[in-house]
């Protein structure tokens, strides 16, 4: 959400940018899957003499995000840690916008269940080879970059429930005072459009991750990732943390 599209914000906009982030989340997961599982790079802990408790992954995502914290990405409001006890201050100056959001959408992250849903079902259900190549530290590059793609997906339903929410008002603020979340779960889903979803970011994995040949006769090879898979994985996880995302803000709308 660039600064200054605050007066722009509309259902179908930020349906837009959606459509978009599958790009990005669809070349993230050919790139990671590229690699192994790695298991040692989530279960090794560092030795007692760096100063850390936690895996390699840890440290390097640790790391990353308090690197990129100094050139303000979480000032973003998109943009939300998966370790927010460790980022540090900005060291450029900030660029004041219109907020968008309401104040208690900074309460919301469910980044510990995305990463819990990461580590021990997408990759197991998406990498073939379940051993180490050692690669630890470009497999962690691609998971960050990955998982930073999944995140900002899924939160982007503060996004979608600020403006269902301003164009049904009387709708919504029944339920958000009796905070009945089976009620906002039912009104905030669109069942129509969670099949197109399905289907589309099916075939642009299947056009992604096509082999690209200059010999027009080439045999058709397989693909570099499951389409099925993808449909699944926004059905199982995108999509449902998107509506829990988009329920929890809900509930604090009216704080
Ligand atoms: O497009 C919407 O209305 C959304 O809320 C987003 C989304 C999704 O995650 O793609 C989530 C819930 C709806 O049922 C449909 C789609």
């Amino acid at each position: 959400m660039a600064c200054g599209d605050a007066d722009k914000l509309c259902l179908d906009s930020i349906r837009k940018s959606l459509i978009r982030q599958e790009d990005t989340i669809i070349f993230n997961l050919i790139e990671r899957i590229k690699f192994p599982i790695n298991p040692t790079l989530y279960k090794q802990q560092l030795p007692p003499s760096s100063n850390f408790s936690g895996s390699l992954f840890q440290y390097l995502f640790q790391e990353t995000e308090s690197l990129q914290s100094k050139v303000g990405r979480y000032l973003a409001p998109e943009e939300n840690p998966f370790f927010p006890d460790n980022l540090s201050d900005s060291i450029i100056p900030l660029t004041k916008c219109t907020p968008v959001l309401h104040p208690a959408a900074e309460s919301v992250n469910v980044n510990e269940k995305i990463l819990d849903i990461y580590i021990n079902q997408m990759l197991p259900l998406f990498c073939t080879e379940v051993n180490d190549d050692a690669n630890f530290a470009t497999t962690a590059a691609c998971d960050i970059q990955l998982l930073q793609a999944l995140s900002r997906r899924i939160h982007y339903g503060k996004f979608v429930a600020e403006v269902k929410f301003r164009d049904s008002i009387d709708e919504y603020k029944p339920f958000i005072l009796a905070q009945d979340r089976d009620a906002l779960m039912k009104l905030l889903t669109f069942e129509a459009v969670e099949e197109m979803v399905k289907k589309r970011v099916a075939k642009k994995a299947k056009v992604f991750g096509q082999e690209v040949s200059l010999n027009d006769n080439a045999e058709e090879v397989k693909g570099k990732i499951d389409p099925l898979l993808v449909s699944r994985l926004y059905d199982e996880w995108v999509m449902p943390l998107t509506k829990l995302v988009e329920v929890e803000y809900l509930l604090r709308r009216l704080d």
